[in-house]
């Protein structure tokens, strides 16, 4: 293990320095493209515009024989694109593909300038950040980068939830991790085939009715991720890095991808990916606080003064706790207005209600 004191030391002559903190930039819906798609990628101006983040897939999705053309693709897309606020990242593939070296080799040198978050697949370990960390600083000083490239690991092995708090502390270049639902069910052997979502087996039944134990009894489904969503947020918050839901594969179903995002907002996940244009207006709504939850946070926070104490709001109990929970809420309103103007209307409108 490195010594703490050199932490933040570069980890090639002529690297840039690492980041101390991440900073945070809106990435409600992380949106997936395959470069090597002619369709796809004619659409990347437009949803450039639309999305806080693009990301230019070249891993699973995209047919081993098209892994070239789709590195090829992202090197012509980002050089011809001016992205504006909007982040790039790359998903490259897994560190025991053969495709891996020369996605690494030639995104850093081409496009490294470029590139925000390269988003790591199937990370197991704090071994295999160490590994990126080291050859990313080393392309970067080759490159001439004057920023560091952030990285990002996708939560999508039985092994990586193990050891999810090492991974999240591993290197400061990590910038978040995502939930990989579809990879981690493989991993596990579960026996769901769908990329993420819940399963209608998957659930509780009501108890029998006393002196009735023929009735009918209602069940409810449970959700399947809660379980890795949590671990996943803690160890993130714990080092101050960004947790994220995956994909939801069920396309046509908005109102259950809006559900499952939903949950994953409420626990402290910071976007999702949208695999498909429709899902990117269900990130955009479901990861921006509503304007009334973010006026009840100012109200609250007014109310609070230098936040200790206790005071009643509404009948309900607010004190030093809850005040954070609303500066949770009124910073990343800020944060979102000042990307977004329709929300920052929306946020002013709901302020003066
Ligand atoms: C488990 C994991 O690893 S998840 C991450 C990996 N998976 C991905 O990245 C998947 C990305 N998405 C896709 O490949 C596609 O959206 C699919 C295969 C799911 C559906 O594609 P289609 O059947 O073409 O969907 P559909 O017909 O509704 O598409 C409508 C239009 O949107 C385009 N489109 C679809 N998805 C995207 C996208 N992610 N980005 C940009 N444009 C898209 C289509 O090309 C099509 O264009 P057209 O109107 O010019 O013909
Ligand atoms: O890569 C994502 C997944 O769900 O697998
Ligand atoms: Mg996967």
């Amino acid at each position: 293990m490195r010594s703490p004191k050199d932490f933040f030391r570069p980890l090639a002559v002529g690297a840039p320095t690492p980041v101390r903190e991440i900073p945070f930039r809106p990435s409600r819906m992380i949106h997936f493209f395959d470069p090597s798609n002619e369709k796809m990628a004619a659409k990347v101006p437009s949803i450039a515009a639309q999305v806080d983040v693009l990301l230019g897939n070249l891993e699973d999705a995209v047919q081993a024989d098209r892994k070239e053309a789709a590195r090829d693709g992202l090197v012509a897309i980002a050089k011809a694109t001016d992205f504006g606020e909007t982040q790039l990242w790359t998903r490259i593939n897994s560190l025991d593909s053969p495709w891996v070296l020369d996605d690494l080799l030639t995104l850093v040198t081409e496009i490294g300038h470029k590139l925000d978050v390269i988003m790591v697949p199937k990370v197991e370990g704090a071994e295999d950040i160490h590994y990126v960390d080291r050859l990313l600083a080393q392309l970067e000083a080759k490159a001439g980068l004057e920023r560091p490239i952030l990285v990002h690991a996708i939560l999508e092995t039985a092994t990586g939830v193990a050891n999810v708090e090492e991974i999240a502390g591993a290197s400061p270049r990590m910038q978040g991790i995502s939930l990989g639902p579809a990879d981690l069910a493989a991993s596990r052997r579960m026996k769901t085939t769908r990329v993420g979502g819940g399963h209608p087996g998957y659930l509780v039944r009501e108890d029998p009715r006393p002196g009735d134990t023929d009735a009918p009894r209602a069940t409810h489904q449970q959700d399947l991720w809660h379980y890795t969503i949590a671990r996943m947020v803690d160890a993130c918050a714990a080092h101050g890095i960004l947790p994220y839901y995956g994909p939801f594969g069920d396309i046509r179903d908005t109102t259950a991808c809006e559900d499952q995002f939903r949950n994953a907002f409420l626990l402290g996940c910071v976007g999702a990916w949208s695999l498909h244009p429709v899902q990117i207006d269900i990130a955009k709504k479901v990861f921006s606080p509503a304007p009334a939850e973010v006026a009840w946070a100012r109200k609250v926070i007014a109310a609070m003064g230098d936040g200790t104490g206790a005071v009643m709001i509404d009948g309900k109990m607010q004190d030093d706790a809850t005040y954070k929970q609303c500066q949770v809420v009124a910073t990343l309103a800020d944060a979102l207005a000042a990307r977004d103007p329709e929300l920052r209307d929306a946020y002013a409108a709901a302020e003066k209600e």
